[in-house]
């Protein structure tokens, strides 16, 4: 390790928060992580990093939680004898959409943090609500009814803040929380988004929004760039809109930059130095993409609790089934986002339903058997040559978000060469076959819905390939997974292949710490791109994982696409959330 500048990017996720240390080249020189079921799950009682109410589809984490887990990934990061002193700057990325509501005492108390007592302990008066809606809420149907309306559409509020009304945008969690708990809602001073409230410890001060995760909240105006009048009066009321602006404050427009020095709370604990300086935090997905220079075409497919298919692209197209966000970093460029409700977490429903193997299921990972279907079964488990039908599914174990459909699993089959004759498989089919249809479906639908963005990509040798990704990358906790690589590769395609991040798991704390060395390091009009493509390696960085294209099999998924929509439609119109 050379003496130069340090860079910490943190990732304050669903289930996890992790730390990851980096060089001004980019080497990665440490990393710790707080697993909160691991961790905390007895004190708190949340399971996979959240408290459930069912009753009224709140889902919702304690703020305590998160306080005590930066202390502790510090610790870690200090037990590991990473040299904090030398750390020059601190970015991150947070779970998106999730709320902080902080109290009146709240700039005293960050202000004053004694290094001797923990941020726990000092910090519970600074807020006037315990919890922090998480975005798996699905508790703002009537609020979202009311979203749509506002502006005259969900298109026209896809428009102008690029995206429709979604449950978990912070919008309309406010509106709700606002009706539902008014004395909560008058306490307020500020409210922060997740990325916004992490800044705001290390800098002993409430922080401003960030300009790209400000676009998760359904109050952001992109196009003329500041907050929509209409939508914070149907938030707050008309009489209530200068407290709703108040509350939120200032977005800051540049993803780079000093927003100030560290709280002397951390110099005094952890020995950071004085001179260290806090960057703007964003959202983890917008982080994501800066894990790596992407180019347009290139996609990411992130698979953690959420799943997530991201590019970028300087058109904005918004469209109510997906999301557009500013770019975190480069003013001009626009992060297209799917977003799925029933990732990991419904990967992992199907995965325990599987029959359990003869010797017991003795391997250490518990996604043996999942991968041994998922790779057995043939594409939509039609074997080649015979006139099998198609198998399509969808498997959601929580209210989903694209489409906008109640839990519920269905089993569709269709005439595997061109989608006709779509019919419910009323006897279902064995849970085996599930395991590669999971993933099918979830890569289905982020081909349906990622058309219009992908083009064809120049394959080189003058044969022109039907539109696509051209590199797709995997970032997340099931990145680690061959099996999923190899089905999305197969539905998805990638004409230069699908790669995976050598730090999958920690992609989006990697994108916070690039964001720190870019917000510190770059000169007078540099852009993040070209900071980083100047240093970036892709040797260590990245590994191929699946060829992803493959001709004949991403056509045999391209003759079904439309039968999958259909289904979608079916569904929808029998199930929709309310
Ligand atoms: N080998 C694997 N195959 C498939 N999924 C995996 C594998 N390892 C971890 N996961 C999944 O990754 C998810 C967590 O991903 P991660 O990106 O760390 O989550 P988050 O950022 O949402 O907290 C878990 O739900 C787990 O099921
Ligand atoms: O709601 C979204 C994006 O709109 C989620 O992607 C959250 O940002 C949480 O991400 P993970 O914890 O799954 O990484």
């Amino acid at each position: 390790m050379g003496d130069g500048p340090l860079y910490l990017g943190l990732d304050l996720s669903t289930q996890q928060l992790k730390a990851i240390v980096v060089q001004s080249d980019l080497q990665v020189v440490s990393d710790a992580k707080v697993d909160f079921d691991q961790d905390f799950g007895a004190k708190y009682g949340i399971k996979k990093g959240v408290l459930i109410n069912e009753e009224e589809g709140e889902v919702f984490a304690p703020v305590a939680l998160w306080l005590e887990s930066l202390d502790l990934v510090l610790q870690r990061l200090q037990e590991k004898n990473t040299p904090l002193g030398r750390i020059r700057g601190i970015s991150g990325s947070c779970q998106q959409h999730g709320s902080v509501y902080w109290s009146r005492q709240a700039e005293t108390l960050l202000g004053g943090l004694k290094s001797d007592r923990s941020l726990v302990e000092q910090l519970t008066e600074a807020f006037s609500h315990p919890y922090a809606p998480n975005w798996q809420d699905h508790s703002t149907q009537a609020e979202c009814d009311q979203f749509d309306a506002k502006l005259g559409s969900a298109e026209r509020l896809a428009e102008v803040t690029g995206s429709a009304a979604h449950h978990r945008f912070t919008g309309t969690q406010i509106m709700r929380l606002r009706r539902k708990l008014p004395d909560m809602y008058a306490a307020t001073s500020r409210i922060s988004l997740v990325s916004s409230f992490l800044a705001s410890l290390f800098l002993g001060a409430v922080a401003p929004m960030d300009i790209s995760d400000v676009c998760g909240m359904n109050l952001w105006d992109i196009a003329s760039n500041s907050w929509s009048e209409p939508l914070l009066e149907l938030t707050a009321g008309k009489e209530g809109v200068a407290e709703l602006r108040s509350k939120l404050g200032e977005v800051r427009q540049d993803g780079g930059g000093s927003m100030g020095r560290i709280s002397s709370y951390f110099t005094a604990k952890y020995g950071f130095s004085p001179d260290c300086e806090v960057a703007p935090f964003t959202g983890d997905n917008p982080a994501t993409i800066l894990a790596l220079p992407l180019r347009p075409l290139d996609a990411i497919v992130s698979l953690g609790t959420s799943t997530t298919f991201l590019m970028i692209t300087p058109v904005y197209k918004p469209d109510p089934s997906y999301h557009f966000f500013n770019h975190p970093t480069t003013p001009g460029q626009y992060m297209f986002m799917l977003c799925y409700k029933n990732g990991g977490l419904a990967r992992e429903k199907v995965r325990d339903a599987l029959p359990k193997p003869a010797d017991g299921g003795s391997s250490a990972d518990p996604w043996t058997t999942f991968n041994k279907h998922a790779l057995a079964t043939p594409p939509l488990d039609v074997r080649p040559g015979s006139s099998d039908r198609a198998k399509l599914g969808l498997y959601f174990y929580l209210p989903e978000i694209v489409p906008n459909i109640r839990a519920g699993t269905w089993r569709y089959t269709c005439n595997a060469a061109d989608g006709s004759d779509l019919q419910e498989a009323a006897q279902g089919w064995p849970a085996e076959t599930d395991a590669r249809a999971i993933v099918e479906s979830q890569a289905l639908s982020m081909r349906l819905r990622s058309q219009k963005l992908v083009a064809s990509p120049d394959s080189g040798g003058g044969r022109r390939l039907p539109a696509q990704p051209r590199r797709i990358y995997l970032v997340g906790g099931g990145s680690l997974n061959p099996a999923i690589a190899r089905v999305l590769g197969d539905v998805l395609g990638g004409a230069d292949g699908v790669y995976k991040l050598d730090v999958g798991g920690n992609a989006c704390a990697l994108g916070g710490a690039y964001k720190a060395v870019w917000a510190f390091e770059r000169a007078d009009g540099e852009t993040f791109d070209e900071l980083i493509g100047k240093r970036w390696r892709e040797e260590g960085a990245i590994r191929k994982v699946d060829d992803g294209y493959r001709e004949g099999v991403f056509e045999r998924y391209g003759n079904v696409l439309g039968a999958f929509e259909e289904m979608e439609e079916r569904i929808l119109k029998v199930a929709r959330n309310t």
